[in-house]
Formats: C-alpha cells, structure tokens, sequence
C-alpha cells in the first residue's frame, strides 16, 4: 500500500512520571494508510507513548497533531471522538455483551458514529470479514482468545478511525494463532488502514510494517524501514542490553 500525506505528528513529546523520564523528547510523524511500528526493549517507553497519543496520559511537554487538532490537549473521549481507536495489551471486551453488541457499541461510539439498524448492518458486515459473522449472537465469553482478540479489532474498526493503535495485541498467541493474527493486521494494512503497533514480535514487525521507530530509555535511537533498523549497530545493542 503506497503511503500518503501526513496524519500524525509527534514533536518533542516528553512524559515524566515523578524522576522517571518514560518518553523523552519523541519526534516521528505517521503517514496516512501507513503501519508503522513501535519497537524497543521492556520499559524504553512504547505502551507510555502509545497511552499519550490515545489520551490516556497527559503529555508533560511537547505536542501531538493529527490534522491539525492538537491531540495533546485534548481530553480521551475527544481524541476517540476525532478518530484514534485502541486495543490493549489485556484483551478489554464488554463481557456483558454479544459479539454483535461490542462491534455496534463501536460504531455508536466511534469516530464516525452511526445508529440503530445502521450500526447493525455495519456491524454484521464487519464480523463477516473478520471471520466472526457465526457467533455474533453468542456471549463474548465463549468465544476463545484469538476470537476475542479479533472481535476487539472489529470493534475498533467499527467506528472507523482515522489511526488504530495495537499495542502488543500478538502477544500471548500461539504460533497457529500467531498467523492468524498477522494476517488480519495485514488485512487491515491492504485495506489502507493507517495503523501504529507496539509489538516484540520481530516476524511481524518485518512483514507488516512500512517504517518502524525504535526506542531506548524513553528516547528514539532509530527511524525506518524495518529491515534498515533492524540491523542497526545501535539498536542491537540496546536489545542486547535489554538480556
Ligand atoms: N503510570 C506509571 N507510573 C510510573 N511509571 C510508569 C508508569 N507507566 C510506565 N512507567 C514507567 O515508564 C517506563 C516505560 O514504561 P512503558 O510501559 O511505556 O515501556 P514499554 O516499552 O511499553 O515496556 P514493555 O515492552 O515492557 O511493555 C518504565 O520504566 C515504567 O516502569
């Protein structure tokens, strides 16, 4: 998928929590209909820096626009509001709730919000593509992890943003559900989704990113293709370090 203009820009973002610098001085820029990954060691900052994009933390300095709405500034709800969707490194689904109902609660709530039978039909769409249209009338909970992993995809999906986040959203699957799950975050990138993932898994970061940004201790040690940054000096060492 070629890349287009620019969605998302991070300009010397920095987000302190008491002494600790977690994101220090981060700048990068997200192009639309692109995936860009998010990589580093264990504590180097990304779910902090992906929880300042969504709102989740205010920033400490430095700002954070996506066509021209200054993001931080603004509270969650508006940043949802103006087309950011998340998932977690804990599946969050709505347990209360049928798989039909956590995808339409998604596009009531969404970025572009639709009603009634709308959000109905849009959601039955959504699940057949992903593969879940036979158990939209099922309890969430019986559905097995992968599944719930996607329904949380499709309920993103659902409100249509502008930016999806994942953060480790591979984590914890087992190399069957492994593909699976990379080749759904490949459909999305064929279907021009502009999306930003956090993930340790290496095999994905190479086969479904555009660009990656590697983090170290809260600041960026490198920016590009993922093969180019994989096999960079610097970033070997700081994952080398992270043993
Ligand atoms: N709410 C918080 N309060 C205090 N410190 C925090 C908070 N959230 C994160 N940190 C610290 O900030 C640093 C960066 O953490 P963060 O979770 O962003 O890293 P990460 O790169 O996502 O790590 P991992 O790959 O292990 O998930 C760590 O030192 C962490 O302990």
């Amino acid at each position: 998928m070629t890349t287009g203009s620019t969605l998302l820009t991070v300009r010397n973002v920095t987000k302190r929590f008491g002494g600790l610098v977690a994101v220090n001085d981060m700048t990068f820029d997200v192009q639309e209909h692109e995936v860009m990954g998010i990589i580093g060691p264990n504590g180097s900052g990304k779910t902090t820096m992906m929880n300042l994009i969504s709102g989740a933390l205010p920033v400490t300095s430095g700002a954070i626009d996506m066509r021209g709405h200054l993001l931080s500034q603004a509270p969650a709800h508006e940043i949802a509001r103006l087309g950011v969707a998340r998932t977690f490194q804990l599946v969050r689904v709505l347990s209360g709730l049928s798989v039909i109902e956590n995808v339409m609660a998604g596009a009531v709530f969404g970025h572009r919000r639709r009603w009634g039978n709308e959000a109905r039909f849009f959601a039955e769409a959504l699940l057949e593509r992903i593969g879940l249209g036979a158990h939209r009338h099922q309890p969430v909970s019986s559905l097995t992890y992968i599944d719930q992993k996607r329904l949380e995809i499709a309920r993103a999906v659902a409100g249509e943003p502008a930016v999806l986040l994942l953060d480790e959203w591979l984590a914890g699957l087992n190399p069957t559900e492994l593909q699976i799950g990379m080749d759904l975050v490949a459909s999305l990138r064929e279907e021009g989704r502009t999306v930003i993932l956090v993930e340790h898994v290496m095999d994905a970061i190479r086969s479904l990113c555009d660009r990656c940004v590697v983090m170290n201790s809260g600041s960026k040690i490198a920016e590009g293709a993922p093969d180019e940054v994989l096999s960079d000096a610097e970033v070997i060492r700081a994952y080398l370090g992270d043993e």
